[in-house]
């Protein structure tokens, strides 16, 4: 038997005609793209793709038949990437995304009117206060109220939690994000301690409930774990929980929140940051119904439904591999009234001005049933 090392000479042989077809596959492929940039052509051919995989299937021989069809259709996906650079599809939204670079101003804006989830003193404002120097603040009871306070021009932007380092996603942000048209114009990461927060005299023994958040019970879960003969009560907000202590009139009553909402509604401190994880952060999105895109752009967010079989989300991956562009979040929901349906957000990190990002906007289309493009936005740290 052959040794490892001449087994390995004879594999570098075919490696070497490998690349060398695959080169001359690749210039085929500039060819195919000017030929079909100087008739208009979309690069994709379905049709081709299909009848090329077929033929593929038929000729390999049996042991290495499901290998070979991902290698080809690898090499369609990489043509079709090469393509992009040549012919660019989804021309309006390339235009819409040139333009607002264009006409979107140096500077973010450091006044206007921001809509947040809440009351007073909620985290959202902290985050609102982090992005614009003086915001005018609208509060709203629920996430779908900012939303809509953006999509009908009440407000200018609106604030929203979407990710906690501890705790994760905020779904229903996610949810009302595939129902709502806006665009993603910043985004601003806040360090978020959460205190236990009751009325003047009021003693750790002596708490009895506590109220706060969903996400925040689920961050301080250990600390909450080793009280005894303490309920929790889930409230819309932190901040809504903070007035609720001060506005009602049990002496056992606690909120887990900010320190700002302690100043706002006369709350003293009993524990100082009572959550699991000593760095617990949460990151905000700034949204707008215009599209903006400020100076030093650098993340893109997109939303797309796939296909539902084998390969299809593989397909969009494959793309952001291509292009050479890092993944930096992928997250799913279902999309309702669909049978197991999935929408999928992708984060990617891509200079808006570098040319593979245009090439990506202009060629996602060929690998997604549906695709939406949330904006491009540099993250405050
Ligand atoms: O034949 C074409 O139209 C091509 O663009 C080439 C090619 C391939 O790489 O084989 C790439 C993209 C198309 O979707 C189909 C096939």
């Amino acid at each position: 038997m052959a040794d490892l090392s001449q087994i390995r000479e004879r594999i570098d042989a075919v490696d070497s005609q490998l690349l060398d077809l695959f080169s001359q596959r690749m210039a085929l492929t500039d060819e195919v793209a000017a030929y079909k940039a100087g008739r208009g052509l979309p690069v994709l051919d379905r049709a081709r793709e299909r009848a090329k995989i077929a033929e593929v299937s038929e000729a390999a021989p049996e042991g290495v038949r499901d290998y070979a069809v991902v290698l080809f259709n690898l090499l369609m996906e990489v043509s079709r990437a090469n393509q992009s650079a040549y012919v660019s599809g989804n021309a309006d939204l390339v235009e819409a995304i040139e333009r607002a670079r264009r006409d979107t101003p140096d500077l973010f804006p450091r006044t206007a009117f921001v809509a947040c989830q809440g009351v007073e003193g909620a985290y959202s404002q902290l985050a609102a206060d982090k992005l614009f120097k003086h915001a005018d603040l609208s509060f709203f009871s629920t996430f779908e109220g900012v939303f809509k306070a953006v999509d009908q021009g009440f407000c200018q932007y609106g604030v929203l939690p979407f990710e906690n380092s501890t705790a994760g996603t905020v779904n229903q942000v996610y949810d009302l994000m595939g129902a709502y048209d806006f665009h993603i114009v910043r985004t601003v990461r806040l360090k978020v301690d959460h205190n236990l927060l009751a009325k003047p005299g009021c003693t750790l023994e002596a708490v009895t409930d506590i109220y706060s958040h969903q996400q925040a019970i689920d961050q301080c879960a250990d600390f909450l774990a080793s009280l005894e003969g303490v309920t929790v009560h889930m409230v819309e907000n932190t901040a809504v929980a903070a007035k609720m202590v001060a506005d009602g009139d049990n002496p056992g009553a606690a909120a887990l929140g900010s320190r700002s909402a302690a100043e706002v509604y006369g709350l003293e401190t009993v524990r100082r940051a009572v959550q699991d994880l000593g760095g617990n952060y949460t990151r905000f999105a700034c949204i707008s119904k215009n599209l903006e895109i400020y100076p030093g752009a650098d993340r893109t967010s997109l939303s797309a439904v796939v296909a539902n079989r084998p390969g299809s989300l593989y397909k969009v991956l494959a793309r952001f591999y291509s292009l050479d562009i890092n993944l930096v979040k992928l997250e799913s929901r279902p999309l309702p009234d669909r049978d197991f349906d999935y929408l999928f957000y992708f984060d990617v990190d891509c200079p808006v001005a570098a040319p593979e990002f245009t090439r990506l906007v202009g060629s996602l289309d060929d690998v997604c049933e549906e695709f939406r493009y949330l904006g491009s936005y540099s993250e405050e740290v």
